[in-house]
């Protein structure tokens, strides 16, 4: 039996976290691959270390005038660390580290080398405590020259060197480009290397470790005590990730999903609690109907309404080219028989607000484009929902109670998940009344 254990930044802010951590893969056996996180925030009012790094990047390539700022804070990181140490009794000095560090930030070696320090010397500490082998992800995480991941040369490099080891570290986060440079996965990426390490050496369990006792009905910061979710599919749980569920990275379901291994995320601070199993299938349905709600601010619409364009062959088509031509991705479409809305992410479109007009302008000819902003899209996602009727019509009961105006609903293809559009000033109230419907009302 082979498990893979990522332990998040929350798990490892400090000595008597990583104790926890330390008891937890000592009380299994199997528990025999450890992928840490950088040290995560000790309170809610104190920095991630990865935060830390990249601002201390910042100040490395503004030279000189910031030269005193900078050693400033390589040393509030290296303190970080040192407490951690002393904490742990380690006898483990990383000044020697920290000098590789700032001659590194000083060659403004990269953005992403910089933000990879954290979980790279977080595998060193985690591998000195637990007496394993430390295997620096940039020798065995690659990524192709277009900065896609290399999940073939990654699995092969990896699963043999994993082939000779019983145990080992493998800090998350990061793996290296063809020229040698590390190359970081997205915010919360440590989750994505887990998940990597457990296809490799075929794990029989991805246990992901956080603060949380497990995948939550709703986000634990809108709604007080939401009820934990006992077992929910990859497909639910990518819906959630990917909208904005911030617990396990909408990435991290790939690498296991093909080999079949299930993913449980467990709370570091309460190891007895079961926590959230994730499957590719199961009989059991969802207690509530809905199995979770997630969800994102600051988005845009932009409405293109023309006569008869249902008729115009490829007219989608047009449209959705001008966003692509102005590379801005697409998030939601609804359509009408006239009228066509695209919701993008508002920073992004911001930015592209005029050539994206005048594009759609020139490209159909619209009767008039609309556009509105600050909106938030909320999912609502279950795969209970298709066998259960009147679910869309108690989501508006609901909000129409919750004096949330509904700026858009859209229902997916799969039946898997309602996507709601309201304002952002109306979006935690939009979540706390989609949950009393669904949750409160039912326990
Ligand atoms: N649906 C959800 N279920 C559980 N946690 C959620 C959910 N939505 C948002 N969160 C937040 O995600 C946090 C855990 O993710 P993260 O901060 O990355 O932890 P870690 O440092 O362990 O990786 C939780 O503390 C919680 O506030
Ligand atoms: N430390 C990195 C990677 C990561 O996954 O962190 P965490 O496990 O704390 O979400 C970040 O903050 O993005």
């Amino acid at each position: 039996m082979k498990k893979v254990v990522k332990f998040g930044g929350s798990s490892l802010a400090s000595a008597a976290q990583f104790k926890k951590a330390g008891h937890i893969i000592r009380q299994d056996s199997t528990r025999r691959y450890v992928v840490p996180s950088a040290p995560g925030k000790r309170h809610p009012q104190d920095t991630k270390v990865t935060d830390m790094l990249y601002s201390c990047y910042l100040l490395a390539l503004r030279e000189e005038e910031e030269e005193e700022q900078f050693e400033e804070m390589i040393l509030a990181i290296k303190s970080r660390y040192d407490e951690i140490i002393r904490g742990l009794d380690l006898t483990l000095d990383l000044t020697d580290e920290f000098q590789i560090i700032r001659e590194n930030f000083s060659r403004k070696i990269g953005r992403d080398y910089a933000a990879s320090r954290g979980e790279y010397l977080n595998g060193i500490v985690m591998a000195a405590y637990l007496g394993y082998p430390f295997i620096d992800a940039a020798d065995v995480i690659f990524f192709k020259e277009s900065g896609a991941f290399d999940a073939e040369k990654t699995n092969q490099v990896l699963s043999e060197r994993l082939a000779d080891c019983e145990r080992a570290v493998i800090p998350g986060f990061y793996g290296s480009l063809p020229d040698g440079k590390v190359k970081t996965f997205s915010r919360g990426g440590s989750d994505v290397t887990g998940s990597i390490v457990a296809k490799a050496v075929h794990a029989d369990m991805y246990e992901n470790w956080t603060d949380v006792s497990g995948f939550l009905v709703a986000d634990p910061r809108i709604v007080k005590n939401p009820k934990a979710i006992d077992v929910i599919t990859y497909r639910e749980l990518r819906e959630l990730s990917y909208m904005g569920a911030s617990v396990l990275h909408e990435d991290a379901i790939f690498p296991v999903r093909k080999e079949g291994i299930p993913i449980n995320i467990r709370n570091t601070n309460c190891p007895e609690d079961k926590g959230t199993l994730i499957v590719e299938a199961t009989c059991r349905t969802p207690r509530f109907t809905i199995t979770g709600i997630a969800g994102k601010r600051d988005f845009a619409s932009i409405t293109v309404e023309k006569a008869m364009m249902n008729s115009q062959v490829g007219f989608c088509h047009k449209v959705l080219g001008v966003f692509a031509d102005n590379d801005i991705s697409i998030e939601h479409m609804p359509s009408g028989i006239d009228t066509m809305t695209i919701f993008v992410h508002q920073d992004e479109f911001e930015e592209k607000e005029q050539e994206v007009i005048a594009g759609i302008h020139r490209a159909v000819e619209p009767d008039f484009v609309e556009l509105e902003s600050d909106l938030a899209l909320i999912a609502v996602v279950g795969r209970g929902m298709k066998a259960t009727r009147g679910t869309s019509g108690r989501i508006f009961s609901a909000l129409a109670h919750a004096n949330v105006n509904v700026k858009m609903i859209d229902q997916g293809s799969s039946e898997l998940n309602i996507i709601i559009g309201v304002r952002n000033h109306d979006f935690e109230a939009a979540v706390r009344a989609i949950y009393d419907i669904f949750v409160t009302t039912q326990i």
